[in-house]
């Protein structure tokens, strides 16, 4: 596989202009405390076919006083090996505090909150919030993105009504445009009709 972003992708920013984007995986505030491999820039790349579905998502939500902040989109694999090979150093612990207090890291990957072989590197699955246009603050979801525990998932019993209700206008607005929710983790979609259903890219994000 070579560098080039393959024809049937785009960057995020191109279709969506006033979206944020704090695309965690290329700075150090992530689980794992430094930036990951395969991240080059922090930029949202998806499939064509996803961006046109969340172009939708997109206007649907302004049209209701929201934009989007993206964490992450398309994720090469040798960004989920270099994740692989951090759950496997027990001894670093630089991130724990903040992502993953109460669960062991090697226990992640079983109990489903990193996958070895991820959605995101098919290209068609993204992590992001909403926004109120208004206050241009994001709206209190519950728990903080990539925050590994049951708080994150969506059937938790452990936050307010209005941290439910705020996490179910972002599931069933995406779910209109073809977006399904992952049930342990609030803010990951997946493209309901993926392009690439058995494709683990590795180009980098650049
Ligand atoms: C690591 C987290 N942001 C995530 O995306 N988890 C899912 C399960 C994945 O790795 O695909
Ligand atoms: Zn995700």
């Amino acid at each position: 596989q070579t560098d080039e972003i393959p024809p049937e992708f785009g960057y995020i920013t191109n279709s969506l202009p006033l979206v944020v984007l704090e695309i965690r995986y290329a700075g150090n505030h992530n689980f794992t405390g430094k930036p990951i491999n395969g991240y080059e820039k922090p930029e949202a790349i998806l499939s064509k076919s996803a961006l046109i579905q969340l172009m939708k998502a997109y206007y649907y939500f302004l049209g209701k006083g929201y934009t989007f902040k993206f964490f992450d989109a398309y994720r090469p694999q040798t960004a989920v090996n270099h994740f692989r090979t951090w759950a496997r150093d027990e001894a670093d612990t630089l991130s724990k505090k903040e992502f993953y207090p109460n669960i062991p890291k090697k226990n992640l990957f079983k109990l489903g909150y990193i996958s070895t072989q991820s959605g995101h590197s098919r290209g068609s699955t993204l992590d992001l919030t909403l926004i109120d246009l208004k206050t241009g603050v994001e709206v209190d979801m519950g728990s903080p993105y990539d925050f590994f525990g049951e708080i994150s998932h969506h059937n938790t019993q452990k936050i307010t009504k209005k941290q439910k209700q705020n996490r179910l206008l972002l599931k069933q607005g995406m779910r209109k445009f073809g977006f399904i929710a992952y049930p342990k983790e609030w803010w990951h979609y997946t493209l309901y009709n993926e392009p690439f259903r058995h494709t683990y890219f590795d180009f980098p994000v650049h």
